[in-house]
């Protein structure tokens, strides 16, 4: 089975969340299983090429329409642990990947859109027929609209569309001539059945057009997809979403065992299993060496997040806050995109600055994050809503107990240790319900508890969340059972 993946993300090339680790992953486990994977990504000029051999040009003159002209791309391409890479490069002067960063530009919209016209040009010139294109988010949602609209009439008769909706909370709402950019005509796309958003009637709404023209669409963790159909969380596509429930579900994410084991990590300073918990000290100490925390006896509460809404951002404040009152130390690891809650955390970092059990790290450092969930005892994830959540699975890998609000796939991979109908065995962490600093404290006091009162009970904690099987190996088979049940 051929699949070509597009996405606006691939870990280690180019990663700001969770959607690089879910492209790469869930690609490397298709390849073990058989299939040939080609991942189309923007040659950004912050790709990561050093992963990436045999890089070359594959197609030198894409000639892609583009409002009222013809952009001239290059096309790479090159190998990541198997699986094949191909990096559209557009010579124009808009520029549009030579801006330092991956999203947060004025201009996304157009940029992402052109990048979906420019995949599907290429594999109409080039002679390419994947059996299935594979898309992600709103950045890729036009690319199933311009297959049924354009491309299948030119010749891509044979490829079906799979679509993952990785996060609600960007749904790609764009002007109409956008839609006239990449040449749809908004006359037929801008209506309730296709792409007009549900909302606000102006503007289309890209991950809408990506459900509606999609083969099979899907969410991260089958208690989203759930709460996006019945509640609020669905964020307006609610109702389009049961109208399409024929064609939905939810498969939850894996995480590549390859890059996170604490058993083989190159990352970190000394390897450990689930056997072998005592050596977790050691990257404790290296821990709190590299961020300059006190030796205590006291457990370290980790944040790995980026620093958005969604991420429940005044809740992870509080939690710093009383994890500090309450004899813990605290390392937090984030980005903000939003200039609002930067500078909420900039002060935070001042204020607890002079603190010795504290320490925030604003940035993005992926061999931190590595040392961070090795070191760390308990991790912290007091979303909003998560679609699936990779930082509660990485960190029980790790043999750190998560601390989470029970929503989306944090319900669906964390088992309460003290309320929960499962058996003792799975349960490996702490839940809470209500976004209040209240409901925070419930599960955060229990957990800090139990580490200090019971530490022999905690241990057996971090190894049921260490046992738990969150590789790759069911949800890859699931997605190839999909694609088998809509392919040509
Ligand atoms: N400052 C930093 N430095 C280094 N590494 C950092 C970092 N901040 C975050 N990371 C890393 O980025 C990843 C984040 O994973 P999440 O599941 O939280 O993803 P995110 O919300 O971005 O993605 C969306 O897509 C994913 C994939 O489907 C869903 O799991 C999720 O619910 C949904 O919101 C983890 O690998 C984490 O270690």
């Amino acid at each position: 089975m051929q699949i070509a993946m597009v996405s606006a993300e691939c870990a280690p090339i180019a990663k700001a969340g969770g959607l690089g680790d879910f492209v790469q992953g869930l690609s490397r486990a298709l390849v073990g299983r058989g299939a040939t994977v080609d991942v189309f990504l923007p040659y950004y000029d912050v790709s990561r090429l050093d992963s990436v051999t045999g890089l070359r040009e594959v197609y030198r003159e894409l000639r892609v329409p583009f409002h009222d002209q013809w952009l001239t791309c290059r096309v790479l391409g090159g190998a990541m642990e198997g699986v094949n890479c191909l990096f559209i490069d557009p010579r124009s002067p808009h520029g549009f990947f030579q801006r330092g960063r991956i999203y947060g530009e004025s201009d996304d919209p157009e940029r992402f859109a052109f990048f979906a016209r420019a995949v599907l040009e290429f594999l109409l010139q080039s002679g390419r027929r994947p059996d299935i294109l594979h898309c992600n988010d709103w950045q890729t949602g036009l690319i199933p609209v311009l297959l049924y609209e354009i491309y299948q009439a030119l010749g891509l008769t044979s490829t079906r569309v799979c679509y993952t909706l990785h996060n609600l909370g960007y749904q790609g709402q764009v002007g109409e001539s956008i839609l006239r950019q990449v040449g749809l005509d908004p006359r037929r796309l801008m209506a309730p059945d296709r792409l007009l958003d549900p909302q606000d009637t102006r503007v289309a709404n890209l991950l809408k057009g990506g459900i509606v023209f999609s083969n099979f669409v899907n969410t991260v963790s089958p208690r989203y997809a759930w709460e996006i159909q019945e509640t609020d969380q669905g964020m307006g596509l609610q109702s389009l979403l049961k109208t399409h429930t024929h064609k939905f579900g939810g498969v939850l994410n894996g995480i590549d065992p390859s890059i996170w084991s604490p058993e083989v990590d190159p990352l970190i300073p000394v390897n450990f299993g689930s056997d072998s918990l005592p050596s977790k000290a050691a990257n404790r100490q290296a821990l709190r060496a590299r961020l300059g925390l006190r030796d205590a006896e006291k457990p370290i509460l980790a944040i790995v997040s980026r620093l958005d809404r969604q991420k429940g951002v005044h809740l992870m404040e509080h939690g710093i806050r009383y994890a500090l009152a309450h004899d813990s130390q605290v390392v937090l690891l984030g980005t903000a995109l939003d200039p609002v809650i930067a500078e909420r955390f900039a002060r935070l970092k001042h204020e607890t600055e002079p603190n010795p059990d504290c320490h925030l790290e604003l940035g993005y450092d992926e061999a931190l994050a590595h040392l961070i969930y090795a070191g760390a005892d308990l991790i912290l994830i007091p979303s909003l809503y998560e679609p699936c959540g990779l930082t509660q699975m990485i960190a029980m890998k790790y043999g750190v107990v998560p601390v989470v609000r029970r929503v989306g796939g944090l319900a669906d991979t964390v088992f309460d240790a003290n309320y929960s109908d499962k058996p003792f065995e799975v349960r490996n962490g702490y839940l809470f319900d209500d976004l209040t600093e209240a409901g925070l404290e419930s599960a955060l006091s229990r957990a800090i508890g139990l580490w200090r009162g019971f530490p022999e009970y905690f241990r057996q904690l971090r190894v049921n969340g260490m046992r738990a099987d969150f590789s790759w190996s069911l949800p890859g088979q699931q997605y190839l059972d999909i694609y088998a049940q809509i392919r040509a």
